[in-house]
């Protein structure tokens, strides 16, 4: 059983040296790390490696949206660099995530675990009328989640507002991946459903992104303390 904490730092710099910097103050038995569109564009696989090298879990958090084939083909691909956590967008549907799911399969025991983006965190009611969703976030959350569970996936991204009803309604082995997670009095930022570290482990979820808070503080490895501090 892992004693790694729930705590995933979002690794979003623009230069390989400032988050290796970074990184190097961190201990991988105290946190994940995840791996973006951004730093993969720039730096790629030997990012990853090299985090791996240093003992560290990755969240590969590249949230492959395509045709079944495409994205079965590219969870594999990401399984194949042995990173811990993967993910798609859940609105791709039941049959791209079934073909993900069933791709992974060969890698047994090996195989990241596969999540599936639902309503991303920085998104509001408004924003899903405005792309023809007239629902409310916990609503098409709930939707996309159950969806999600019955083609396979081992959990989702949502918001950490919608944790007790997910794990009330998909129950307790069901993953909960949640950004958005804002200690008091830190910005906001462009997130919409947030809430605390404290107020998120209440709720009962699994793993909280966290980057600006850490990140962008004046000195990260101390902010990540902080909330380690509060989550203790
Ligand atoms: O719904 C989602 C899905 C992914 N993210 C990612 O998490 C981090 C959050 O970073 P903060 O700096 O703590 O806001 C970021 O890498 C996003 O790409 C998300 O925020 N919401």
């Amino acid at each position: 059983m892992s004693t790694i904490s729930p705590v995933v730092v979002a690794l979003d710099f623009d230069q390989q040296q400032a988050a290796l910097n970074f990184v190097h103050q961190l201990d991988p038995t105290q946190c994940r790390l995840k791996v973006g569109k951004e730093m993969f564009t720039h730096f790629g696989p030997a990012f990853v490696k090299q985090l791996h090298s240093q003992g560290f879990e990755v969240f590969l958090d590249l949230k492959f949206h395509d045709i079944p084939n495409t994205v079965a083909k590219a969870v594999a691909a990401a399984a194949d660099l042995g990173v811990w956590m993967v993910n798609v967008h859940a609105s791709g549907g039941r049959r791209m995530m079934e073909a993900a799911a069933q791709s992974l399969k060969t890698f047994g025991t090996n195989k990241p675990l596969l999540i599936g983006v639902t309503v991303l965190t920085s998104m509001e009611q408004s924003d899903l009328l405005e792309i023809g969703i007239d629902q409310s976030p916990e609503q098409q959350v709930m939707r996309l989640a159950t969806l999600a569970q019955s083609s396979g996936l081992d959990g989702v991204v949502c918001s950490a507002q919608e944790a007790s009803l997910l794990k009330q309604q998909l129950g307790q082995g069901f993953r909960l991946v949640t950004p958005g997670i804002r200690p008091a009095g830190s910005s906001q930022d462009d997130q919409r459903r947030i809430m605390t570290p404290a107020e998120a482990k209440a709720v009962g979820v699994d793993y909280m992104v966290i980057g600006r808070p850490i990140t962008k503080a004046a000195d990260p490895a101390a902010a990540l303390q902080a909330i380690l501090n509060e989550l203790a």
